[in-house]
């Protein structure tokens, strides 16, 4: 690929459509993915094509069965007069297990039909027994509305469907719970709502034949493991009012279906994964927009920016008539694309298709989305820039064409978006624009990790003792906890945490069991990452704009802060951690902000060893110390370090998980890096490892921390660490300790293999770091790697998870890796460490604090993360 891209230039491919004669707007004059790859391709040098890899998904054949017998003949009917002539094979091996008893996973691919799959045995037992009821869980808004619609429109009139989620009017409410047999909600609903005033819910869960957890993906990491303990509670209630109901979950992107199904629901689920529903095929490209003449930090050349990439070929596919989604990372992204693309139309003289060019996000009003989603169908859009929330179950057909801008942090997600694209009988075009870090990187290069690879595992981990305590309070708040509760729960872990409750006073242990003790009801955020939610004050207003997390707000909204809502920016006039507050005024200036802290990290305990000659590997506790040191300003387009202020913050503490790998100086002498180049290599190993580990664990590196240090105290020799950034760990440590080699293979091949000379954000860079990226050493990164990967090598056991890549699409879900895994809590220093207080303080600061959430995003795609917040309630 060139280095010598013209600056700023727009993509070479853009060029009008001038020329290829496909102007067109009707759908039947839309060329095949492939073809339309070829025309956006038309004129660009192979040499400087952006395209690396391009994947053919084949189209699949439809296999259906007969309707089973007990289907209820008005509900088949009536699926019949919406198309369903017969249904698909997997729906009805899914409809049957349901029918039986048993709890069942139906993991088939995007738009395969699944909700049919529970739709069949609930609605059918809704018919049979006229008291039934049905729970339906929904990790959006969006997708619950979707369906209360799709199950209104099948179900006997005596279902009454109805939501109960925070939208839900007070004087709603008590119609749902007394009428509603099939009940809409979410978890935060459950926790909040239901199980707490489980007496006024007596009849509803009496009845309950049903729970239905839609996307089931969604949930994973600390909220996914609160989830796990909320379904918990809601069994144990309803076992103790007499029901026992068969859940059925759905999800298009869940690794090891069963397994992980079964640890989020507490019970057994058995998986179907034979997906019998057609499929068109698609062409799938993966795209690097390739180095501009810019540079960022200590001179590393920049990419163009997957946004403008992006603009680009929206506004190149429209013009060709395909109707085309761009997903993108953030709000603001979801506008900046559109107006450039509408832009780029209109220089082209295309006046005509600007007005067919739009955007979609979160913060919208719901009509405002329900015209837009119409318009979409109808085609009278032809372009529309997205953020996720139109990724998941919104059944919206007929698409030419997908643009991901940036992997959308999993697998999962980028399958879910990939799958919106596909007209039957007409196969579509997928393009996947790689932005400028070590993920999209590596994805871009390794087309084996994208189209042969099982989504990532979705980690959660129930006995999390940050989730585990409050849960144990809000269960026993809602009845005594007994011991036969306690396998549920987590057997011994659980009773243990118990005990300690009851010595602090939460809880008061009696012969029958363990009996909520405090004031009023336990106060648990399941969505909540730590600290008091900092409020956002708009200074001259005194409108409160929003929250953002406690422990998140230090690198977000400090004084001088960038900080985007709902698309607008606004700069933090002060920050005032005590009485959690910003005060922000109205601004849009020219750059975005990024936080620089420093840490320090102590070992607590250590769960897990691996030792591998000259280098081991560790699990276990961890307490980090950060601080917000200061920030810089980044212009916004080139991500240029304008300037640096420092702050002061008060430092502050998480106890959480890590791994970490101990180089002895025999391993330090085989990479052959000597002591000044020590601190650069293993800092840029640890960076590039925390850029690589979301592709093995559902997580983005924003969860995630590290540190890495020539001399630690706590091991006296060169470590590095990568740590969980929420409290008590999420899981996605424990992940890379179990998939090392993988992890650690895919990290060398990134670093080495990437076209830069001594470090870039496509590399070893990362957007976060806290020490701006200083030292850094690429090369002795790769050799240090290497002799870590050697020693991996001679090891004569695998990793506990270190499967290698299986072949097959990908896009169909299962296989992988999930992690079950058992906690010890952390109780003070393990014996045997030696602490030699005040030697080797870590000399190199490493990636901020983890959980920071992405620096807000420009149109450059500086930053990162998820930002999309439709998933909140
Ligand atoms: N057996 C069938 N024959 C024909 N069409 C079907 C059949 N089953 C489902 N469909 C149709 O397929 C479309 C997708 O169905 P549905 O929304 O249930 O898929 P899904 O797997 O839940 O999708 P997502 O991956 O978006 O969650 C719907 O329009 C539905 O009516």
């Amino acid at each position: 690929m060139s280095r010598e891209a013209p600056a700023g230039a727009a993509p070479a491919v853009h060029g009008s459509a001038a020329g290829h004669g496909s102007a067109a707007s009707s759908p039947g004059s839309v060329p095949p993915g492939a073809e339309l790859l070829e025309d956006l391709l038309a004129g660009t040098a192979e040499e400087e094509s952006p395209v690396t890899h391009v994947h053919r998904l084949a189209v699949r054949q439809s296999r259906t069965l007969p309707w089973p017998e007990w289907v209820d003949p008005s509900l088949r009917a009536r699926l019949e007069q919406q198309g369903v002539r017969e249904p698909w094979r997997h729906q009805v091996e899914a409809a049957q297990l349901a029918r039986e008893g048993s709890s069942v996973v139906v993991a088939t691919g995007t738009a395969s039909g699944k909700s049919l799959a529970y739709q069949l045995p609930a609605l059918t037992r809704l018919v049979e027994d006229p008291r039934a009821c049905v729970l339906y869980l929904a990790p959006t808004k969006a997708l619950a509305r979707d369906q209360l619609a799709s199950v209104a429109a099948l179900a006997d009139p005596s279902v009454r469907p109805a939501a109960y989620d925070g939208d839900t009017p007070a004087e709603e409410r008590d119609w749902v719970r007394r009428h509603s047999r099939w009940i809409v909600t979410n978890p935060d609903m459950l926790h909040r709502g239901v199980l707490p005033a489980h007496q006024r819910w007596s009849s509803t869960l009496r009845r309950l034949a049903y729970v239905v957890i839609d996307e089931c993906h969604a949930y994973r990491g600390v909220f996914g493991s609160h989830v796990g303990h909320v379904l918990r509670r809601l069994r144990r209630i309803c076992r103790r009012y007499g029901a026992d109901p068969v859940f059925v979950l759905a999800s298009a992107t869940v690794a090891e279906p069963a397994a992980a199904a079964t640890r989020l629901v507490g019970a057994p689920v058995v998986a179907v994964t034979d997906d019998g529903s057609p499929r068109p095929g698609a062409t799938f490209a993966l795209w690097e927009p390739p180095l501009t003449e810019h540079t960022g930090e200590h001179g590393a050349p920049l990419r163009r920016s997957a946004a403008a990439d992006t603009a680009g070929l929206l506004a190149d596919l429209v013009e060709r008539g395909a109707r085309t989604l761009a997903f993108v990372r953030s709000r603001r992204s979801a506008e900046t694309v559109a107006e450039q693309a509408r832009r780029l139309l209109a220089d082209r003289g295309r006046g005509d298709l600007v007005r067919r060019v739009d955007s979609y996000r979160g913060g919208y009003l719901p009509e405002e989305r329900r015209e837009l989603e119409r318009a979409l169908s109808a085609g009278d859009l032809l372009g529309v820039a997205t953020t996720n929330a139109l990724e998941l179950g919104i059944d919206i057909a007929g698409l030419d064409a997908v643009v991901l801008a940036g992997y959308p942090g999993t697998l999962a997600s980028l399958w879910q978006q990939a799958g919106r694209a596909g007209r039957a009988q007409r196969e579509s075009l997928v393009v996947f624009v790689a932005r400028d870090d070590p993920l999209d990187h590596y994805l871009a290069h390794h087309p084996r990790a994208v189209f042969g690879r099982p989504v990532e595992a979705t980690v959660t981990d129930p006995a999390n003792p940050y989730v585990l305590g409050p849960q144990l309070c809000s269960a026993a708040a809602e009845l005594p906890l007994t011991p036969e509760d306690l396998p549920d729960f987590g057997g011994l872990v659980a009773e243990a945490r118990l005990e300690e409750l009851a010595a602090a006073g939460d809880l008061r242990r009696r012969p029958a069991g363990w009996y909520w003790a405090g004031r009023g009801r336990p106060d648990v955020d399941i969505r909540g990452s730590g600290g008091e939610p900092v409020a956002i004050i708009e200074g001259d207003t005194g409108r409160l704009l929003g929250t953002v997390d406690g422990g998140a707000a230090h690198s977000t909204v400090h004084t001088g802060a960038l900080y985007v809502h709902r698309g607008d920016t606004f700069v933090v006039d002060e920050f005032d951690p005590e009485d959690a507050c910003a005060v922000v005024h109205a601004e849009n200036p020219e750059w975005t902000t990024v936080a620089r802290d420093v840490t320090d990290l102590s070992i607590v305990a250590i769960e897990r060893t691996r030792r591998l000659g000259t280098v081991t590997a560790h699990t276990g506790v961890v307490d980090v110390t950060n601080q917000v040191v200061a920030y810089q300003r980044r212009r916004a387009g080139t991500g240029e370090v304008l300037a640096e202020f420092p702050l002061d913050l008060p430092p502050r503490q998480l106890r959480t998980r890590a791994v970490w790998l101990t180089l002895d100086a025999d391993a330090v002498a085989r990479a052959d890096v000597d002591d000044l180049a020590l601190p650069g290599s293993l800092h840029a190993a640890e960076h590039a490892a925390i850029g690589i580990l979301p592709l093995l664990a559902t997580c983005d590196r924003w969860d995630l921390g590290g540190l890495s240090t020539a001399l630690h105290p706590d091991t006296g020799t060169a470590t590095v660490f990568v740590y969980d950034g929420h409290p008590g760990g999420a899981g996605f440590a424990e992940r890379g300790y179990a998939a090392l080699r993988r992890w650690l293979r895919a990290t060398r091949a990134t670093v080495a293999s990437c076209e830069c000379d001594s470090g870039c954000p496509s590399c070893v860079q990362s957007p976060k770091c806290g020490n701006g990226n200083d030292p850094l050493d690429k090369a002795g990164a790769v050799r240090v790697l290497d002799v870590v990967l050697d020693e991996l090598a001679a090891e004569d056991t695998e990793d506990t998870e270190d499967t290698e890549d299986t072949g097959g699409t990908g896009d169909d879900g299962p296989a992988g890796g999930g992690t079950g895994t058992t906690h010890v809590m952390p109780t003070g220093p393990v014996r045997g460490l030696l602490r030699r207080p005040g030697v080797g303080r870590p000399a190199v600061r490493p990636e901020a604090e983890a959980g920071d959430p992405p620096t807000p995003e420009g149109p450059t795609d500086a930053g990162g993360g998820y930002v999309e917040d439709d998933l909140v309630f």
